[in-house]
């Protein structure tokens, strides 16, 4: 499976094309909005989350409720479009007192895509950066994860993120050792951190960001659970799955890290307390003892529950800025100005949830035969029993 999208942060609409999603799996809005609601939720967001109120419109691919195989296209409106049309239109600038020319921006923003983008594709610009290097744009990335997300769950995979760490306090309740612990998640979890006596701390922590103008970052995690063995593959670099998944996660707005299972902590043990013992029981199949290793093995899935985190960096506008240069003079300035959140990291979350599923989805569909949803569903559970009975 593949998927693209198109859009600008304050342009009319945000689109996704998906290529390759199965014939005849059920997939209406209501699956993609839920998961655009639980994006736009958290502390710390700027005035932006409470103008747009994310909402799909399918316009291709989809009929009755039906996957139909041929690409689907969903639609998400900018409600912030309309006090941006000045600035954003389409009519060519030869009227130096209009509004695009006066907002013009020539100060980067150090942390952000502004001076590179302006340097790479030679815009003086660099609002013609900025919009479309906005993570705006992972809203429809949640909207294509959100179908892969309901292509796992009927297949018995299911996954939630949730939040580890906001600005160094550690969040409560972090041990979700059991299947079960797992399966009590709600919808709710990348929020459910700040209803504990660390969240409170953490929304100090981003008000004190906020009131000195800075910002704050944190740590994210994934569990997936249900996974069959042996997806992915060991021959070559580009079929790993755990590097699939390392690079959908580093690909979010801001990530810097990505850890599988144990991750760094690794380096910091001997082997015996690393690798997870092997284990086979009747019904059962094959399982290991622990799960430092986060699922993988060789690239490929072990059947364990899968595990990543990745670290997202403080938000890079600042009301109190860094020093930049003007592109136009050379001179020294404070980097300019954007609204901007002082922590987004529960609204990351969701992302990295559904950029994973999008993975783990595309690894099922491209490893087993699937054209045909019904098709698809009775291969995975042929390979479920192979593994077990191996
Ligand atoms: C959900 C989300 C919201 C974000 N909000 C902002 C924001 O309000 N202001 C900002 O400067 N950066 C924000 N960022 C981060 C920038 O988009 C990101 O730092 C920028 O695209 C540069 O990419 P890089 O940090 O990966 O190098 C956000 C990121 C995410 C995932
Ligand atoms: C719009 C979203 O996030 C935006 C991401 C973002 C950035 O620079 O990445 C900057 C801000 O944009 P604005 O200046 O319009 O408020 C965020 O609000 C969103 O998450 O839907």
């Amino acid at each position: 499976m593949r998927y693209l999208t198109a859009g600008e942060s304050h342009g009319p609409q945000l689109t996704t094309i998906i290529e390759g999603m199965p014939a005849g799996m059920p997939l209406i809005a209501e699956d993609i909005n839920n998961e655009l609601a639980r994006r736009q939720k958290g502390y710390g967001r700027g005035r932006r989350m409470q103008i747009e109120k994310d909402e799909v419109q399918i316009t291709a691919g989809i009929r009755h409720g039906q996957t139909l195989g041929s690409p689907i296209a969903l639609v998400v409106e900018n409600n912030d479009w309309k006090h941006w049309t000045g600035i954003m239109g389409q009519e060519p600038l030869d009227d130096p007192s209009s509004e695009a020319v006066k907002r013009k921006i020539s100060r980067p923003r150090p942390g952000h895509a502004d001076l590179n983008g302006a340097i790479k594709y030679g815009h003086r610009d660099m609002r013609n950066v900025l919009e479309r290097s906005s993570a705006r744009e992972t809203t429809v990335r949640v909207a294509a994860g959100a179908a892969a997300k309901k292509l796992l769950s009927l297949l018995g995979v299911e996954l939630v993120a949730h939040v580890v760490e906001i600005g160094g306090v550690k969040a409560q309740n972090l041990s979700y050792s059991s299947l079960e612990e797992l399966r009590e998640v709600t919808e709710e979890s990348p929020v459910r951190c700040f209803d504990t006596a660390a969240g409170k701390e953490m929304m100090a922590a981003i008000d004190e960001a906020k009131k000195n103008g800075d910002t704050i970052g944190g740590v994210v995690e994934v569990i997936a659970e249900g996974m069959p063995a042996g997806v992915g593959s060991y021959v070559h670099y580009d079929r790993k799955l755990d590097g699939k998944l390392a690079a959908a996660i580093m690909s979010i707005n801001a990530f810097k890290g990505v850890e599988i299972g144990i991750g760094f902590e690794a380096a910091r043990k001997p082997g015996s307390q690393v690798h997870d013992e092997i284990a086979w029981e009747e019904g059962r199949g094959y399982f290991r003892k622990t799960n430092r290793l986060g699922g993988f093995e060789g690239g490929m899935t072990t059947g364990m529950p899968i595990v990543v985190r990745g670290v997202m960096k403080p938000i890079p506008t600042l009301y109190k800025p860094l020093l930049s240069v003007d592109i136009d003079s050379k001179e020294p300035f404070s980097a300019s100005i954007e609204r901007s959140d002082a922590c987004a990291v529960p609204a990351a979350a969701v992302v990295c949830e559904n950029v994973v599923a999008w993975e783990l989805a595309s690894a099922l569909v491209d490893q087993f035969y699937a054209d045909r949803f019904d098709t698809l569903k009775a291969t995975i559970e042929e390979q479920r029993r192979t593994a077990r009975d191996f």
